[in-house]
C-alpha cells in the first residue's frame, strides 16, 4: 500500500464574495499544486473525511463520525447534486476494519452530504463521480464535540484498515482552519430554528436561497471588519498546520473543545477532518509534509489552507 494525504479549506463563497485578484492567484497556484502532487499519486481510493453543515446530519440522531457506503449530494450553493462514486466494497472492508479495531464508528448506507464533500471533489478531480471515495463525515460544527484525541483514533484505525487494502490511497481533509461563520446554533435557538436543527425537514428552494444569502453577505461583513464573527487567526492556524507537519498529529490530543472554540472560531472544529487524514497517513508509517499554503481570507470566511504529504515508502 501507499498512501498520500491533502487537506484542503472549503468554502461556498469562492466565486461568490471574491478575494482580491492577487489573493486567487496564490490560491490557483497551490491548488494547481495540490492537483498534481494527486495526479502524478495516481490514487486509486480516496477517504474523504468533511463535515456536514445541517444538511444530512440533525440532532435527531447526531453521530459524532460516520463511514458511507452510498452518498448523496444535496446541491448547496451551487455545488453538484447526485451520486458520489462511492466505492462500497472498500467502504465496507475499511467499516469492518475500524470496528475491529475498537472504534465505534457510525454507518450511513445513504449519506447526504453537502459542499464540504462536494467542493474538494469538484476542486481536484473536476467532479463527484470522477474517482472512487470513502466519504467519512467528521462532525465539526454541532456540539457537543468529544475529545479530539478520539477523531485522531478514528484516523489512525482507518489508515491501518486502508493499508490492508493494498492500493494507492489519498486521504483527503476538507475544512478549516479558522472561520466563524454564521451556522446556526440548537442551545438557546427559537423553536422553529431547533425543530429544524433537530427534524432536518429539506428546505424549500426560497428558504434554501435565503439561507445562502445570509451566508454570503457575512462574508461581505466579515471582510469589512463590521462583524461579532470571531476573527480569523493565522496564529493559531500555522500552529495546526506546524503540528500536522510534525509527523506526529498524536501532539492534538490534549488540544481542549473549548480552546480551539476560542482561538479559531465556531467552526474551527472543522480541522478535525484534517487531523483524521494526517493520522491516518501516519497509521501507514513516516510521512514528510510535501506543501503547505495559507491565507486569511475573510471575504471566504476562512483562514484558508492547502497541504500535501507523503509516506516515506
Ligand atoms: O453552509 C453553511 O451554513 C456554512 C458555510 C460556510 C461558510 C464559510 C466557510 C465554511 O467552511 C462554510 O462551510
Ligand atoms: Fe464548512
Amino acid at each position: 500500500m501507499s498512501a498520500v494525504a491533502v487537506g484542503l479549506s472549503h468554502s461556498p463563497l469562492i466565486g461568490k464574495n471574491d478575494p482580491a485578484p492577487d489573493v486567487i492567484a496564490a490560491v490557483d497556484t497551490a491548488v494547481d499544486e495540490a492537483r498534481a502532487f494527486i495526479r502524478s499519486f495516481d490514487p486509486e481510493l480516496v477517504v474523504l473525511y468533511a463535515p456536514d453543515h445541517y444538511n444530512g446530519f440533525f440532532y435527531k440522531e447526531m453521530p459524532p463520525f460516520c463511514l458511507a457506503t452510498e452518498a448523496n449530494a444535496v446541491g448547496d450553493f451551487g455545488s453538484a447534486a447526485g451520486p458520489l462514486s462511492v466505492d462500497t466494497e472498500a467502504a465496507r472492508a475499511i467499516a469492518l476494519g475500524v470496528l475491529d479495531r475498537g472504534i465505534d464508528l457510525t454507518i450511513s448506507a445513504r449519506m447526504t452530504v453537502d459542499h464540504g464533500f462536494v467542493q474538494p471533489l469538484e476542486i481536484l478531480f473536476g467532479g463527484i463521480d470522477q474517482v472512487p471515495v470513502v466519504p467519512v463525515f467528521v462532525n465539526g460544527v454541532a456540539t457537543p464535540l468529544g475529545p479530539v484525541s478520539r477523531i485522531r483514533a478514528l484516523g489512525t484505525a482507518i489508515g491501518e484498515a486502508a493499508a490492508a487494502l493494498d492500493r494507492r490511497v489519498l486521504f483527503l481533509g476538507s475544512g478549516g482552519l479558522s472561520h466563524d461563520p454564521p451556522v446556526p446554533v440548537l442551545e438557546g435557538a427559537p423553536p422553529r430554528v431547533a425543530d429544524a436543527l433537530i427534524e432536518g425537514h429539506p428546505p424549500t428552494p426560497e428558504q434554501r436561497a435565503r439561507g445562502e444569502q445570509r451566508v454570503v453577505q457575512a462574508g461581505r461583513d466579515y471582510a469589512a471588519g463590521s462583524t461579532a464573527m470571531i476573527p480569523i487567526n493565522p496564529t493559531w492556524d500555522n500552529l495546526v498546520l506546524d503540528t500536522l507537519a510534525s509527523g506526529r498529529p498524536e501532539d492534538v490530543d490534549d488540544w481542549s473543545v473549548e480552546w480551539m472554540g476560542a482561538e479559531g472560531g465556531g467552526s474551527a472544529h472543522e480541522v478535525r477532518t484534517w487531523i483524521a487524514a494526517f493520522a491516518s497517513l501516519a497509521a501507514t508509517g513516516k510521512y514528510q509534509m510535501t506543501s503547505r499554503f495559507y491565507r486569511a481570507i475573510p471575504e471566504w470566511i476562512a483562514g484558508f489552507a492547502v497541504a500535501t504529504a507523503v509516506g516515506e515508502r
